[in-house]
């Protein structure tokens, strides 16, 4: 069999203070298939970016990985030297960030930045390059693309300003683009057409995606498997509909307690009483154990690794019930089928 597209194994980042060393992601494993599009989702503080900003090697001193590994194509690429990981990062790897101003350089034209991006990867001349910026263009929707080409970022709306940086993401065809809440700062009523716009030239290009975000109503739109985080491990992972519909964590089944449209102005996810801990004070055992109502003595003492739970994964002993324990658990869990939103 093929290895995915990508693999996290077993990723541990940590910070260094000067109280001690605080562990913010901790034993994170998953997959990406190509082609596919994997959804992260989790409150504020969950990993979500920490975990993205890894797997394109631009995660911020102090921060480090201190353990585990992120291999492309079956091959390691969180320990390569800068420049090896940058090149990586244009050609094999886009990415696409809350802020469109961060991925433009405001003193060239769109049209610069895309022909030296298409350049710098691919073998092809500049009336070529100009070309296919041309087409890229086009394909996210930019009116005048001819025209426009020729603009400064400044010169675009902030939802055009990302439909250029999609095109940027796509231009040297990467197999794989990391999109970090790429939304959150554009006007609502222009969201959904920006990940319908993502999604669809993804699966047109065969590309796969890395989506993070707080909005569990785009992930059920956009996604076609989903990584719950919480306090820096991946809570549970499964196909969108199972996560959804049947999920098997009692945290992901708080989660989808509302599912906004994306229509709807963005809700942080509040929906269970108490909050996430801090990474200072997470507590031990499953560190959601404080705010779950069906935590059982096993819970208190050891943390739950990935354990099958029908067809998702969920890190939750509930799924791995000793006779002993179901004996001390307070309530049966039944996961929460919810009705189709
Ligand atoms: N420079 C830093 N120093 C210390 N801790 C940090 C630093 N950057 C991030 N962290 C810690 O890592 C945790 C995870 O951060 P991350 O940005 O990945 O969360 P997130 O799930 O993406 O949240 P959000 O949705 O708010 O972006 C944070 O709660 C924070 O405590």
């Amino acid at each position: 069999m093929n290895a995915p597209l990508l693999q996290v194994k077993n990723l541990r980042v940590e910070f260094p203070t000067r109280r001690g060393t605080l562990v913010a992601l901790d034993d994170v494993s998953f997959d990406i298939a190509a082609g596919e599009i994997l959804g992260v989702v989790g409150e504020s503080g969950a990993g979500k970016s920490l975990t993205g900003a890894s797997i394109i090697g631009l995660l911020e001193p102090p921060g480090r990985i201190a353990g585990g590994e992120i291999l492309l194509e079956g091959r390691r690429i969180d320990r390569l030297p800068h420049e090896e990981m940058r090149r990586i990062r244009g050609r094999k790897i886009g990415a696409i960030f809350q802020d469109p101003l961060t991925s433009l350089n405001p003193l060239y034209t769109v049209g610069r930045q895309l022909v030296e991006t298409i350049q710098t990867h691919l073998p092809v001349g500049a009336a070529e390059a100009r070309r296919r910026a041309i087409q890229l263009l086009k394909d996210t929707g930019i009116p005048a693309a001819e025209e426009r080409i020729d603009h400064y970022p400044h010169q675009f709306s902030g939802g055009m300003r990302q439909r250029v940086v999609i095109a940027l993401a796509l231009a040297a065809e990467p197999k794989l683009i990391v999109a970090d809440e790429p939304t959150t700062a554009l006007d609502v009523s222009i969201q959904a057409q920006i990940i319908f716009l993502l999604k669809r030239l993804c699966k047109e290009k065969g590309a796969a995606v890395m989506l993070v975000t707080h909005d569990m109503g785009v992930i059920a739109e956009t996604c076609d498997r989903v990584a719950v985080m919480y306090a820096g491990r991946v809570a549970e992972i499964g196909p969108v509909q199972d996560v959804i519909h049947a999920p098997a964590h009692p945290y992901t089944v708080g989660l989808m307690g509302s599912i906004p449209s994306m229509e709807d102005e963005r809700e942080r996810l509040t929906q269970i009483d108490g909050a996430m801990p801090r990474l200072t004070a997470i507590p031990p055992g499953c560190a959601f154990h404080p705010r779950c109502p069906h935590a059982f003595e096993r819970c208190h003492r050891e943390r739950p690794d990935l354990l099958d739970a029908g067809r998702t994964r969920a890190a939750c002993w509930l799924h791995a019930a000793r006779p002993s324990d179901v004996a001390t658990a307070p309530a049966v869990f039944q996961p929460n089928a919810l009705t189709d939103a």
